[in-house]
């Protein structure tokens, strides 16, 4: 489920928004009930998201709950975990106990958000419990105190710290979302980044940012094919020792790296 980058988040409390979630190429869809819906509305959007994933999908959907500790968190976590979302979100993650708290009662698989200084800390004790861990960058930056407008140079390490977590415990991270909606070039060098620190994917906050987001994570098709010369030029099975490949010395791990390519390739061309 959480092997496709583009994962579109929107407010529950908006059913155009979900009209549109539905219908995009979205990979996944995350029905927010978290920072997106204001707290007068939070009882009817939980109502909402629950109706909204009830419906049929072309996409895996799932549903962010309130963060642990906050009033409505028990309330989400009871009416959620028998919904049927396909996976659930919780925010604001600090310990590996928070998730195993929702992961315990939900039937869904459960995603982590890693946004503060303490769930950066925590993220591999987080991610032996999570089935995905996705970053929040805004929240993030504000509880490291970064300057506004300083970009993501103060997170580098956090954020670098949490794709470290996700490879060692085998699961799937998401980058946090880009706020700027009409600056494409902006988002574009964001998801570009994103997939060079090895991120699985995004999360994003408009329908507008699926296209770009999903062109940032497919494999170039010259690299496709070099990875295609390359398994032929290894032969039958991945105990190549070490070869010279087109000038590159060449071993078993780049034969492995080259098949996950070719698999995320056909998977994205579908
Ligand atoms: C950011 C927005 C509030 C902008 O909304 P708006 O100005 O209304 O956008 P548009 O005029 O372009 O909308 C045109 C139609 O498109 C639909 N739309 C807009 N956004 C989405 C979406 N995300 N998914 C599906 N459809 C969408 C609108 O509904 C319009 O259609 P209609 O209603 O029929 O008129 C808005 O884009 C928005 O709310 N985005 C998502 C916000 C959100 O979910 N935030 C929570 C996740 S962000 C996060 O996780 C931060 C993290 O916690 C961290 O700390 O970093
Ligand atoms: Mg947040």
């Amino acid at each position: 489920m959480f092997d496709r980058p583009a994962a579109l988040f929107l407010p529950a409390s908006r059913p155009g928004a979900i009209e549109k979630a539905r219908a995009s190429d979205a990979d996944l869809c995350i029905l927010d009930l978290e920072d997106a819906v204001k707290t007068e509305d939070k009882d009817e959007a939980r109502e909402a998201a629950i109706a909204a994933v009830a419906q049929d999908w072309s996409m895996p959907v799932g549903i962010r709950m309130n963060a642990p500790g906050t009033r409505w968190h028990a309330a989400d976590l009871t009416a959620l975990s028998t919904s049927a979302a396909d996976f659930l979100v919780v925010p604001l993650v600090g310990s590996a106990e928070q998730v195993d708290a929702v992961a315990s009662r939900a039937k869904q698989p459960v995603a982590a958000m890693i946004e503060t200084a303490r769930g950066v800390l925590a993220a591999d004790e987080i991610g032996r419990v999570a089935a995905a861990l996705i970053v929040g960058t805004n929240d993030l930056a504000a509880d490291l105190r970064l300057p506004v407008g300083a970009g993501r140079g103060g997170m580098r390490h956090a954020i670098e710290r949490v794709v470290l977590a996700a490879r060692a415990c085998g699961i799937a991270a998401y980058d946090g979302v880009y706020n700027g909606l009409e600056d494409d070039e902006g988002f574009r060098a964001e998801a570009a980044e994103s997939h060079a620190l090895g991120f699985d994917g995004k999360t994003i906050i408009h329908p507008k940012h699926i296209a770009s987001c999903k062109a940032a994570f497919a494999p170039a098709e010259a690299d496709v094919e070099r990875a295609r010369r390359l398994i032929e030029a290894s032969g039958e099975t991945d105990g190549v020792g070490a070869i010279n490949f087109e000038g590159e010395m060449v071993e078993a791990m780049h034969v492995a790296a080259a098949r996950r390519l070719i698999e995320r390739a056909e998977q994205q061309g579908e």
